[in-house]
């Protein structure tokens, strides 16, 4: 159970465990990775939510908020996109189902019919203080390009996700992936948040 701190007006704020609430256990991997001990109160939660439809901020506070009802008590989530810039940004939140579906090779025939093969990787964290509670977003952003799959493939659109430097995600060392991610990006934007509101 969380134990919380009670402010002077009696609300209960900042409980001190907060879960974090994913169903990928790749993702988990990384964000432990990332964040190391900086965030001692966090613990994680394997559920799989129900996403809406909508734009990426849409889904991720929604989810946000679903998580925050299962778990009753504070939450953080997230929810990440794989956006080509010829597709006007999609497949974007829809990228799971698209991979399910079509594979890696699916997702190069995509663009098969355009030059540019730009995309980015978007990964939105969204913090939710318990049910009922508005949610906080944090998004990460990095630039790659779709290539025919290289490397191992055992996490999602690692293989054809080619960083700057000529290596695909997958190709990568994790301690290298997790400095340049787009999950790394929006995770640091979670811990300063959290240095500060989440003691
Ligand atoms: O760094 C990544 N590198 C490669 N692939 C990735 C990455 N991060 C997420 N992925 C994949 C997983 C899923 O196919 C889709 C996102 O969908 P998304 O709903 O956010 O993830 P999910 O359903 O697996 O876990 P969750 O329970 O947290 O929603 O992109
Ligand atoms: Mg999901």
């Amino acid at each position: 159970m969380n134990k919380s701190i009670t402010h002077q007006s009696g609300l209960p704020t900042m409980p001190q465990t907060l879960i974090f609430v994913t169903g990928n256990a790749n993702k988990l991997a990384e964000v432990k990775a990332i964040l190391g001990d900086s965030v001692p109160s966090l613990d994680n939660k394997a559920l799989d939510l129900p996403e809406l439809q909508g734009t990426l901020e849409e889904i991720t506070l929604d989810k946000a908020r679903r998580a925050a009802e299962a778990i009753g008590g504070p939450v953080l989530v997230e929810d990440t996109c794989l956006c080509f810039n010829a597709l006007n940004g999609l497949p974007g939140p829809y990228v799971k189902w698209f991979l399910q579906s079509l594979g890696h090779e699916g997702l190069n025939n995509m663009l098969a019919a355009y030059e540019d093969k730009s995309a980015q990787a978007v990964c939105t964290f969204a913090y939710c203080a318990g049910p009922g509670q508005e949610a906080i977003l944090f998004e990460g952003r990095t630039d790659g390009k779709i290539v025919p799959a290289r490397g191992p493939a055992n996490f999602g659109w690692d293989a054809v996700f080619e960083y700057e430097t000529g290596q695909t995600y997958a190709e990568m060392d994790k301690s290298f992936k997790n400095q340049i991610s787009h999950r790394s990006k929006a995770l640091d934007k979670v811990k300063a948040w959290l240095a500060v509101n989440h003691k």
